[in-house]
Protein backbone atom coordinates (compact mmCIF):
# COMPACT_ATOMS: atom_id res chain seq x y z
CA UNK A 1 0.00 0.00 0.00
CA UNK A 2 1.77 3.21 -0.72
CA UNK A 3 1.03 6.49 1.15
CA UNK A 4 -0.54 8.03 -1.81
CA UNK A 5 -2.98 5.88 -1.55
CA UNK A 6 -3.53 5.83 1.69
CA UNK A 7 -3.94 9.39 2.16
CA UNK A 8 -6.70 9.11 -0.37
CA UNK A 9 -8.07 6.86 1.55
CA UNK A 10 -7.78 8.76 4.93
CA UNK A 11 -9.40 12.19 2.79
CA UNK A 12 -11.96 10.06 1.06
CA UNK A 13 -12.95 8.82 4.66
CA UNK A 14 -13.60 11.65 6.19
CA UNK A 15 -15.24 13.18 3.64
CA UNK A 16 -17.92 10.61 4.14
CA UNK A 17 -17.59 11.25 7.70
CA UNK A 18 -18.26 14.98 7.20
CA UNK A 19 -21.07 13.99 4.42
CA UNK A 20 -22.90 12.21 7.05
CA UNK A 21 -22.47 14.53 10.07
CA UNK A 22 -23.98 17.55 7.99
CA UNK A 23 -26.45 15.38 6.36
CA UNK A 24 -27.49 14.04 10.11
CA UNK A 25 -27.43 17.75 11.20
CA UNK A 26 -29.41 19.24 8.27
CA UNK A 27 -32.48 16.23 8.94
CA UNK A 28 -32.34 17.78 12.59
CA UNK A 29 -32.92 21.44 11.74
CA UNK A 30 -35.39 20.54 9.40
CA UNK A 31 -37.57 18.48 12.09
CA UNK A 32 -36.68 21.60 14.48
CA UNK A 33 -38.34 23.92 11.76
CA UNK A 34 -41.42 21.64 10.85
CA UNK A 35 -41.93 21.06 14.55
CA UNK A 36 -41.92 25.07 15.26
CA UNK A 37 -43.72 26.01 12.14
CA UNK A 38 -46.37 23.45 13.35
CA UNK A 39 -46.51 24.89 16.48
CA UNK A 40 -46.65 28.58 14.74
CA UNK A 41 -49.72 27.18 12.50
CA UNK A 42 -51.20 25.89 15.84
CA UNK A 43 -51.06 29.36 17.56
CA UNK A 44 -52.56 31.03 14.72
CA UNK A 45 -55.80 28.84 14.90
CA UNK A 46 -55.23 27.67 11.44
CA UNK A 47 -56.91 24.29 11.39
CA UNK A 48 -54.34 22.63 9.18
CA UNK A 49 -51.24 22.95 11.13
CA UNK A 50 -48.89 21.40 8.47
CA UNK A 51 -49.69 23.93 5.77
CA UNK A 52 -46.07 25.84 6.32
CA UNK A 53 -44.27 22.54 6.98
CA UNK A 54 -45.58 20.63 4.49
CA UNK A 55 -43.54 22.95 1.95
CA UNK A 56 -40.53 22.04 3.53
CA UNK A 57 -41.00 18.51 3.83
CA UNK A 58 -41.49 18.25 -0.21
CA UNK A 59 -39.05 16.09 -1.64
CA UNK A 60 -38.20 19.27 -3.82
CA UNK A 61 -37.94 21.72 -0.94
CA UNK A 62 -35.54 24.51 -1.73
CA UNK A 63 -34.23 24.12 1.43
CA UNK A 64 -30.01 24.95 1.48
CA UNK A 65 -27.18 25.13 4.59
CA UNK A 66 -24.64 27.87 4.78
CA UNK A 67 -21.45 28.58 6.60
CA UNK A 68 -20.27 31.45 7.21
CA UNK A 69 -16.38 32.01 8.66
CA UNK A 70 -15.85 35.99 9.08
CA UNK A 71 -12.16 36.16 9.61
CA UNK A 72 -10.49 38.51 12.32
CA UNK A 73 -10.38 42.07 11.29
CA UNK A 74 -8.20 44.51 13.11
CA UNK A 75 -9.57 47.82 13.84
CA UNK A 76 -7.09 49.93 11.99
CA UNK A 77 -8.75 52.63 10.06
CA UNK A 78 -8.19 55.73 11.36
CA UNK A 79 -10.47 58.79 11.28
CA UNK A 80 -9.62 62.38 10.40
CA UNK A 81 -8.55 63.11 14.04
CA UNK A 82 -6.35 60.37 14.05
CA UNK A 83 -7.53 58.27 16.46
CA UNK A 84 -8.75 54.41 15.87
CA UNK A 85 -11.96 53.63 14.75
CA UNK A 86 -13.83 52.03 17.45
CA UNK A 87 -16.00 49.86 15.19
CA UNK A 88 -15.87 46.37 13.99
CA UNK A 89 -16.25 46.38 10.10
CA UNK A 90 -19.56 44.58 8.31
CA UNK A 91 -19.09 40.63 7.83
CA UNK A 92 -22.54 40.00 6.21
CA UNK A 93 -24.72 43.19 5.56
CA UNK A 94 -27.86 44.11 6.63
CA UNK A 95 -30.72 41.89 5.40
CA UNK A 96 -33.43 39.66 5.61
CA UNK A 97 -33.37 36.01 4.49
CA UNK A 98 -35.72 35.32 1.78
CA UNK A 99 -37.18 31.71 2.81
CA UNK A 100 -39.78 30.95 4.89
CA UNK A 101 -37.39 30.28 8.58
CA UNK A 102 -33.95 30.02 9.11
CA UNK A 103 -32.55 28.28 12.19
CA UNK A 104 -28.72 29.65 12.38
CA UNK A 105 -26.20 28.29 15.30
CA UNK A 106 -22.55 30.24 15.80
CA UNK A 107 -19.55 29.66 17.41
CA UNK A 108 -18.89 31.70 20.85
CA UNK A 109 -18.17 34.79 18.81
CA UNK A 110 -20.52 37.97 18.93
CA UNK A 111 -21.80 39.57 15.50
CA UNK A 112 -25.07 38.77 14.81
CA UNK A 113 -27.85 41.63 15.30
CA UNK A 114 -30.98 42.73 14.58
CA UNK A 115 -32.94 45.58 13.63
CA UNK A 116 -35.57 46.83 16.20
CA UNK A 117 -39.01 48.49 14.50
CA UNK A 118 -37.25 51.88 16.02
CA UNK A 119 -34.25 51.04 13.58
CA UNK A 120 -32.29 50.62 16.69
CA UNK A 121 -29.57 47.52 16.49
CA UNK A 122 -29.51 44.99 18.93
CA UNK A 123 -26.56 42.59 19.67
CA UNK A 124 -27.63 38.93 19.70
CA UNK A 125 -25.58 36.77 22.65
CA UNK A 126 -23.66 33.99 20.63
CA UNK A 127 -23.95 30.93 22.34
CA UNK A 128 -22.63 27.55 20.68
CA UNK A 129 -25.16 25.46 22.42
CA UNK A 130 -28.46 27.58 20.97
CA UNK A 131 -30.31 28.26 18.08
CA UNK A 132 -31.58 31.46 16.93
CA UNK A 133 -34.51 31.53 14.62
CA UNK A 134 -34.95 33.85 11.83
CA UNK A 135 -38.54 34.90 10.56
CA UNK A 136 -38.14 34.55 6.72
CA UNK A 137 -39.56 37.16 3.97
CA UNK A 138 -41.84 34.10 3.15
CA UNK A 139 -43.54 33.59 6.38
CA UNK A 140 -44.53 37.08 6.51
CA UNK A 141 -46.48 37.11 2.95
CA UNK A 142 -47.61 33.57 4.69
CA UNK A 143 -49.18 35.04 7.47
CA UNK A 144 -50.04 37.88 6.20
CA UNK A 145 -48.20 40.51 7.98
CA UNK A 146 -48.92 38.89 11.55
CA UNK A 147 -44.86 37.55 11.19
CA UNK A 148 -42.27 39.84 10.32
CA UNK A 149 -39.09 38.97 8.75
CA UNK A 150 -36.10 40.42 10.74
CA UNK A 151 -33.43 42.33 9.29
CA UNK A 152 -30.20 41.50 10.21
CA UNK A 153 -26.22 41.46 10.10
CA UNK A 154 -22.95 40.11 11.23
CA UNK A 155 -19.91 42.19 11.94
CA UNK A 156 -16.49 40.77 12.32
CA UNK A 157 -15.00 40.48 15.38
CA UNK A 158 -11.67 41.99 15.72
CA UNK A 159 -9.58 39.09 17.26
CA UNK A 160 -11.75 35.97 16.60
CA UNK A 161 -13.10 34.35 14.13
CA UNK A 162 -16.74 34.05 14.10
CA UNK A 163 -18.49 31.23 12.44
CA UNK A 164 -22.24 30.30 11.96
CA UNK A 165 -24.08 27.58 10.06
CA UNK A 166 -27.73 28.92 8.60
CA UNK A 167 -30.18 26.49 7.64
CA UNK A 168 -32.75 27.77 5.58
CA UNK A 169 -36.10 26.64 5.00
CA UNK A 170 -37.42 26.95 1.62
CA UNK A 171 -40.52 25.55 -0.30
CA UNK A 172 -40.08 24.21 -3.86
CA UNK A 173 -39.28 26.36 -6.66
CA UNK A 174 -42.77 26.14 -8.09
CA UNK A 175 -44.62 26.20 -4.93
CA UNK A 176 -47.60 28.97 -4.42
CA UNK A 177 -46.84 31.01 -1.70
CA UNK A 178 -50.57 31.73 -0.33
CA UNK A 179 -52.22 33.11 2.82
CA UNK A 180 -54.31 29.79 4.55
CA UNK A 181 -57.74 31.67 4.34
CA UNK A 182 -58.17 31.75 8.08
CA UNK A 183 -56.00 34.37 8.27
CA UNK A 184 -57.96 36.76 5.62
CA UNK A 185 -61.08 39.00 6.66
CA UNK A 186 -62.53 42.34 6.09
CA UNK A 187 -60.13 43.60 8.56
CA UNK A 188 -57.08 42.06 7.53
CA UNK A 189 -57.61 42.15 3.70
CA UNK A 190 -54.87 40.29 1.71
CA UNK A 191 -51.65 41.66 1.88
CA UNK A 192 -49.81 40.26 -0.89
CA UNK A 193 -50.21 38.93 -4.66
CA UNK A 194 -49.68 35.43 -4.57
CA UNK A 195 -46.54 34.09 -6.09
CA UNK A 196 -44.26 30.80 -6.55
CA UNK A 197 -40.88 30.95 -4.84
CA UNK A 198 -39.01 30.64 -8.01
CA UNK A 199 -40.41 34.26 -9.08
CA UNK A 200 -39.66 35.62 -5.53
CA UNK A 201 -36.08 34.35 -6.02
CA UNK A 202 -35.75 35.74 -9.45
CA UNK A 203 -37.09 38.90 -7.91
CA UNK A 204 -34.77 39.30 -4.81
CA UNK A 205 -31.26 37.95 -7.53
CA UNK A 206 -32.07 41.25 -9.44
CA UNK A 207 -31.96 42.95 -6.36
CA UNK A 208 -29.50 44.36 -3.65
CA UNK A 209 -28.61 42.45 -0.12
CA UNK A 210 -30.72 44.89 1.64
CA UNK A 211 -33.41 46.10 -0.72
CA UNK A 212 -36.95 45.01 0.53
CA UNK A 213 -38.37 42.25 -2.03
CA UNK A 214 -41.86 41.78 -0.59
CA UNK A 215 -42.54 45.30 -1.42
CA UNK A 216 -42.82 43.77 -4.91
CA UNK A 217 -45.27 41.76 -4.44
CA UNK A 218 -47.74 44.10 -1.88
CA UNK A 219 -51.42 44.19 -3.36
CA UNK A 220 -52.60 48.20 -4.53
CA UNK A 221 -54.81 49.04 -2.14
CA UNK A 222 -57.82 48.79 -4.53
CA UNK A 223 -57.02 45.67 -4.79
CA UNK A 224 -56.84 43.86 -1.58
CA UNK A 225 -59.48 41.01 -1.13
CA UNK A 226 -60.96 40.11 2.07
O1 LIG B 1 -23.43 34.86 10.56
C1 LIG B 1 -24.50 35.23 11.03
O2 LIG B 1 -24.74 35.26 12.23
C2 LIG B 1 -25.59 35.69 10.10
C3 LIG B 1 -25.56 35.05 8.76
C4 LIG B 1 -26.73 35.40 7.93
O3 LIG B 1 -27.47 36.31 8.22
C5 LIG B 1 -27.01 34.62 6.73
O4 LIG B 1 -26.23 33.71 6.39
O5 LIG B 1 -28.05 34.90 6.08
FE1 LIG C 1 -29.33 36.18 7.10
Amino acid sequence: MNSNWKRQRRSRGSSVLVYSAVSAYIEAVRELACELLDLLAEGLWVPDRSVFSRLIRDVDSDSIIRLNHYPPMPMLCQDKDSSPCNQNKVGFGEHSDPQILTILRSNDVGGLQISLNDGAWVPVTPDPATFCVNVGDLLQAMTNGRFVSVRHKALTNSSKSRLSMAYFAAPPPDARITVPPEMISPTKPALYKPFTWGEFKKAAFALRLGDSRLGLFRMECDEQVA
